[in-house]
């Protein structure tokens, strides 16, 4: 029998939502070892063992110590903030630390410093890491290539009320998912608001309308609007296990990587 050395993983923002669903994640994988929980400076968390939240004990303290966390691991998984994040690339880029990014919400030059650091690190960046989510994205470039002409493209989104950004990641990839597999460009065609008196709905368009309340962990519709019917494509996730899962999974495949900028499609075979 050969035993391999498990994957050692750091978590950023592990008092967060994710950052605990990651740390049962880990801590419940046979291949992956919880190598390092960080916080920020200012967090409450700082001191307490990571999986002190679900009454267990993992030997791993939360800190705020990004160079001690860094050396002690192999992989960092962050969903954080972007400022986060980009800090954190920095760091992982010096220390040849492999990163699985799930923060939703950079800017464009955020976006370009990612992706200047996957010339020297391997990094999964995706705005979703559930499976379901992926294939549906993959199912909307097919109904995007068939119903290019006549049919009216709206996509809403729901989540709960401590989201921060708007409208999700996920919302704004099926967006470009899109708009690509129709030849053109999210940025040319992308509708995020209406108010007053907007006139005619422009052909071409790709609406956006986000919902924010309670504890919905995150819904998202694509509309298809023809004359005489409407296609709907639904996801809906009910555990934020799936992005925990899926985040493994970009793990084991970065394991094997050299430096690039890879997505969920990638991890799944999708592309
Ligand atoms: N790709 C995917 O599959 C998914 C992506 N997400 C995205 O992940 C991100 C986090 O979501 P969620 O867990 O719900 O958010 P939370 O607010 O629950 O957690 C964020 C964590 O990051 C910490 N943090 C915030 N700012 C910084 C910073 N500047 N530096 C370091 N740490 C920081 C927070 O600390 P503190 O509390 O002290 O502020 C907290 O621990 C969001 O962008 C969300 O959209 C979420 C789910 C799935
Ligand atoms: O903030 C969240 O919760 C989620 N964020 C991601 C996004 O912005 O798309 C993924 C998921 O929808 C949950």
């Amino acid at each position: 029998m050969t035993m391999t050395t498990p994957y050692p993983i750091a978590i950023a923002g592990a008092s967060g939502r994710m950052g605990r669903m990651l740390i049962e994640a880990v801590l419940a994988a046979d291949d992956c070892t919880l190598s390092a929980a960080l916080d920020r400076p200012d967090s409450p968390a700082l001191g307490q063992d990571a999986a002190a939240f679900a009454g267990r004990a993992s030997g791993v303290t939360i800190g705020a110590d990004v160079e001690a966390a860094l050396r002690a691991s192999r992989f960092l998984i962050d969903f954080t903030r972007p400022e986060g994040t980009l800090a954190h690339l920095q760091a992982c880029v010096r220390h040849g630390v492999a990163m699985v990014i799930g923060t939703t919400g950079f800017d464009d030059a955020q976006k370009a410093a990612i992706e200047a650091a996957a010339q020297h690190i391997p990094i999964v960046l995706a705005p979703n890491m559930s499976v379901g989510v992926n294939v549906t994205l993959k199912l909307l470039e097919l109904a995007a290539q068939a119903l290019r002409d006549g049919y009216d493209i709206e996509i809403v989104e729901a989540h709960h009320r401590h989201k921060v950004d708007a409208p999700s990641g996920t919302a704004l990839k099926m967006g470009e998912v899109i708009a690509a597999a129709q030849g053109r460009r999210l940025q040319d065609c992308a509708v995020y608001e209406r108010v007053g008196h907007t006139g005619e709905r422009p052909a071409g368009a790709i609406g956006f309308a986000t919902v924010r309340g309670g504890d919905v962990v995150g819904d998202h519709t694509v509309m298809f609007l023809g004359s005489g019917e409407r296609i709907e494509i639904t996801h809906k996730s009910s555990s934020r296990a799936t992005y925990a899962q899926g985040s493994l999974r970009a793990v084991r495949f970065l394991a094997t990587r050299r430096a690039g900028l890879y997505d969920m499609f990638d991890v799944l075979g999708l592309r």
